[in-house]
């Protein structure tokens, strides 16, 4: 079973790879989203959105646009890039995204959805072409397999899926039962993901149809959590005071200073949720926008809360 980091805009940048990848890593890493129209016109940025470091070959470049021209034109020069694949997001059910017609209002019109994928798949040539999708917009098994056998037959070579509807957003939980359904009727690999939440699920997770797992907040609340899977029987031991200063080093090495004070902000929006007073902690580097200040905070709160430091777990594995 192969695990996968899931796309998170502003979260899945080469620093939280780095980070994974000390505790040994997942199989592959999905980039955060990139627009096709913002790589295509070339801002200064674009540079850290495209960072395939440190293992571009391990790396899948996720799309986002909203036409078909310009992620056909973004996906010919992802092409030409080292990395593990390129997809198209037909997930993103974040009203900014879907007001243009990118993410999952893709899911809205299968012929315009098809050939754009056919258009895609000419340009992609070098690399396999996947694409990460949702349930569309109501939960009818008809539709959505008639819309995975499209993509499968147009040349998409894996999918992601992320069984909630566009409405659900987060609401409820997600229907393993359409990623079981995939799988059993696709003849490409077919990946799960939604509420994987810790290590434990994610080796529930690991039996099943699908070809892999994608994990996504979980694995930025604890970034060990492929390693903790992996050892299941064993003990594995984490300074998760050392894990966030760590976090923020990385982020200052690999990204530009115009996303510091963002970038920190959303992943202790999640890592903070580990901890009994972490609301506070959270609070604190909110105020700041100086990384060093946050590291400050960082230190104060385990100088005086020493016990929550250390989380030292063996996971027993499911019957
Ligand atoms: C902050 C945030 C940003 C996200 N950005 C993307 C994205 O860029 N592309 C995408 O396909 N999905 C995106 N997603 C959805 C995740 O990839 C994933 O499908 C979702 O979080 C469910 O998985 P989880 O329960 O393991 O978190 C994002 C989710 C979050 C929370």
């Amino acid at each position: 079973m192969q695990y996968y980091l899931a796309p998170m805009a502003t979260l899945t940048h080469r620093a939280l790879r780095e980070l994974i990848l000390e505790f040994g890593g997942c199989d592959y890493f999905f980039s955060e989203m990139i627009s096709a129209r913002g790589l295509l016109n070339g801002g200064h940025l674009e540079q850290y959105y495209v960072d395939a470091g440190p293992h571009p070959d391990r790396v899948i470049y996720q799309l986002m646009g909203s036409d078909a021209d310009s992620i056909a034109a973004a996906a010919a020069m992802l092409d030409e890039r080292d990395c593990a694949g390129i997809d198209i997001n037909m997930g993103c059910a974040a009203p900014a995204i879907t007001r243009q017609g990118g993410g999952v209002s893709w899911m809205s019109d299968y012929d315009s959805a098809i050939r754009m994928v056919d258009q895609v798949r000419r340009q992609v040539t070098r690399h396999p072409l996947s694409v990460k999708l949702r349930l569309g917009f109501d939960e009818d098994p008809e539709r959505v397999m008639h819309f995975c056998r499209g993509l499968e037959q147009a040349g998409v070579e894996m999918i992601t899926m992320h069984p909630r509807t566009a409405k659900q957003k987060f609401k409820r939980t997600a229907r393993w039962s359409f990623v079981e359904l995939a799988a059993e009727h696709l003849h490409i690999p077919v990946i799960g993901n939604g509420d994987v939440t810790d290590a434990s699920r994610l080796v529930a997770r690991s039996r099943g149809p699908w070809s892999g797992v994608m994990v996504g907040r979980g694995a930025v609340q604890q970034p060990w959590i492929f390693a903790q899977a992996r050892a299941a029987g064993q003990q594995i031991e984490v300074d998760r005071e050392a894990v966030a200063l760590q976090f923020l080093e990385l982020l200052r090495r690999r990204q530009p200073a115009e996303f510091w004070k963002s970038r920190a902000h959303r992943f202790f929006a999640y890592y903070c949720t580990n901890f009994a007073w972490g609301h506070n902690l959270n609070t604190g580097i909110h105020r700041e926008s100086d990384t060093h200040a946050m590291g400050a905070l960082v230190r104060q709160y385990f100088r005086r809360y020493p016990q929550e430091r250390i989380l030292s777990v063996a996971l027993v594995p499911n019957p």
